[in-house]
This record gives structure tokens, C-alpha cells and sequence, in this order.
């Protein structure tokens, strides 16, 4: 087991790009970093806005994850210090938790010495999150295109794609919290034939447009009748900024992940101020309080650092 200190730094990410539903996603450059040591004491420092309320006991993700790695590994659970801080606000749709746990099963696999290779930890991530869309994007960076497997020890499979050079993404944040639980539970259990060919035709030309840089077909491929239609009267705002974002500086536009962040694509630095106006009238027409930023896809995944 090391004693050396690690510092792990892990991208977030906005999953399903619309119709990728549980599929596709982005790495952002918008980072969290989980730091570990083995010590004599189990202590959890938490850094920052971001993680307030976020335990800090051995119930704390970060450690529930770590603890699980060394069982894995066949190896005694040691007690950690972790210190961990993520710029990404939790419960919005940027894929914190898949953040989390991909810091924590990088980190502590470091610590157990190597166990495991990256495509294991993938595979290990994705079962504990259920699907592979924010994780991957965390892992890989870029744009990740992943399924399950058909098998279940069979590894992940999954594409990356780099993202095209001049593409931003303008995410709006809404102030409230919205779980990824309570996103899918207000999905049917049942779709008609007409929404699942509406998905494969618009998912399949969203990836085909983005491997070749073709933004201008953002706005139609992005549409979406698998879950974004169910959440928006979860999220307000959503509909008119779908409807209206490419009319007003996006090439396309989608609920980031389960929501409630938005997610707004442009071609350029220069179209997100008229783009930022047009949110701003949509947000304050419904009284929501949020923030916006604009952020560069991130395309080199997670980084570690033995310290
Ligand atoms: N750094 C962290 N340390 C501990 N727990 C974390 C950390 N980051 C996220 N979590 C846990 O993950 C939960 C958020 O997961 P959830 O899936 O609801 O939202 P999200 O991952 O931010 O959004 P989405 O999956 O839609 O992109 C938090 O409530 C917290 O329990
Ligand atoms: N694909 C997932 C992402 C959030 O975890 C969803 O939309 O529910």
C-alpha cells in the first residue's frame, strides 16, 4: 500500500446531448479534485461552496467508494484522509457524483498499487452509476459515445470523439436542486415505436455530425422525445430555451444530464453574449435565480498526480 499523498483531478461533464439519452456525453473544464493518503485516522476535509452538506464521515462517498476498491482488491480497508473540492455544483446535471467516483476509484487504485487497469475502473464506475454518460466522459475526456455491455463482465464499449475545435458550451445552472433519481422517475416505463425510430435517427446523425465537425446540424439532431419532454415541467425555462436557443446564438441546445442545468452549444465564443440575453429573458420570466457559464470541452479526462 503507498503512503504517498495522491491528487486526482476529474472533468465534469453534461450526459445524453439530447437524444444520447444514458449514451453520449461531454467532458467540461469545469474540474473536481479529490486528494488521498493512507493515515492513521479516518478524516474527510471538504473544500469550498460546492461540497457543503456533503458528509464527512465514512458515509461519504469519496471513502464509501475507496473502501470498496480495496475490498476488491483483496486488500484491508485502510483508514484515508481525503481532501476533496469540486468546482461543479452538485444535484444540477453536471455529473458530480460520476466526478466523484471516478476520482475515488483513480485515487484509491493508486494507493492499492495498481490493481486494476483504466478500462476495469471504467467498467467499475459505470456499475456504480448505472450508466455510462457522465463517466466516461470524466475518464476519457472529450466526447464519449458508450452502451452497457451485452454481457455483464464483458468490458465497456464505448468511442471517443474530440470534441470540434470552436464549440462552446453555455451551461445555465439553475439555483435549485434537482436529483438524478427524482429526473428518472418521471420518465414512462413505455415509448411508442415513433419516439424510439424519432431517437436512433436523431442520435445517430448527432454523432455523425459531431465526428465531422458539422455544427450546423446541431440544432436539428439534438431533439430528444425520450426523457426531455418529461422533465421539462421540472425544469422551467427548459421548453422556451429548447424551441428558441437557435435563433438566438446556439447551434443546439439540450438538458445537461437529468437537469437542471441547460445546456447551450455555440460555434463560437462571440454568439454566447446574445445567447446569454436571450436565457436571461427566458430565466426571469419564470423568477428563476442561476448562473451562467461558458466552458471549453475538456479532452483529457482524469489526471493524477503522486504527490
Ligand atoms: N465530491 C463529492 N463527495 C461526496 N459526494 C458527492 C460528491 N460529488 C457528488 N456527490 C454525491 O452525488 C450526489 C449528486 O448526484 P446526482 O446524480 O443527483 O447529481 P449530479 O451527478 O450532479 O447530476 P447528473 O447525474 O444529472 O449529471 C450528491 O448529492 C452527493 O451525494
Ligand atoms: N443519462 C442520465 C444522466 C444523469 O445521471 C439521465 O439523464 O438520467
Amino acid at each position: 500500500m503507498s503512503s504517498k499523498r495522491v491528487r486526482v483531478t476529474v472533468p465534469s461533464s453534461t450526459a445524453n446531448l439530447g437524444p444520447g439519452f444514458d449514451t453520449l456525453g461531454m467532458a467540461l473544464q469545469l474540474y473536481s479534485v479529490v486528494e488521498m493518503q493512507v493515515s492513521e485516522q479516518t478524516t474527510i476535509e471538504l473544500i469550498g461552496k460546492e461540497l457543503q452538506g456533503t458528509p464527512t464521515d465514512k458515509s461519504n462517498l469519496l471513502y464509501v467508494i475507496a473502501a470498496e476498491l480495496f475490498q476488491q482488491a483483496g486488500l484491508a480497508v485502510p483508514e484515508l484522509h481525503i481532501r476533496a473540492s469540486s468546482e461543479a455544483p452538485l444535484t444540477r446535471g453536471l455529473g458530480s457524483s460520476a466526478a466523484a467516483i471516478v476520482g475515488a476509484l483513480v485515487a484509491a487504485n493508486h494507493l492499492a498499487g495498481e490493481p486494476f487497469t483504466r478500462d476495469q475502473l471504467f467498467a467499475m464506475a459505470v456499475k456504480k452509476e448505472g450508466h455510462p454518460d457522465n463517466v466516461g466522459p470524466s475518464f476519457f475526456g472529450g466526447i464519449i459515445v458508450a452502451t452497457m455491455p451485452e454481457k455483464e463482465d464483458q468490458p465497456i464499449p464505448y468511442i471517443c470523439l474530440a470534441p470540434p475545435a470552436a464549440m462552446r458550451a453555455l451551461v445555465v445552472i439553475p439555483d435549485y436542486a434537482l436529483s438524478t433519481e427524482k429526473a428518472r422517475n418521471a420518465l414512462p416505463q413505455v415509448y411508442s415505436k415513433q419516439d424510439v425510430i424519432y431517437n436512433v435517427g436523431h442520435s445517430s446523425l448527432l454523432v455523425a455530425a459531431l465526428a465531422q465537425g458539422r455544427l450546423d446540424l446541431l440544432g436539428q439532431a439534438m431533439g430528444d422525445r425520450l426523457h426531455q419532454p418529461y422533465r421539462a415541467p421540472l425544469v422551467p425555462g427548459l421548453e422556451e430555451i429548447l424551441a428558441a436557443a437557435t435563433d438566438n446564438g446556439a447551434v443546439g441546445a439540450a438538458l445537461s444530464g437529468a437537469g437542471p442545468t441547460i445546456l447551450c452549444l455555440t460555434a463560437s465564443d462571440s454568439e454566447c453574449e446574445r445567447l446569454k440575453s436571450f436565457v436571461d429573458q427566458v430565466m426571469r420570466g419564470h423568477g428563476i435565480s442561476y448562473q451562467t457559464m461558458v466552458l471549453q470541452p475538456d479532452e483529457h479526462g482524469v489526471q493524477v498526480e503522486v504527490q
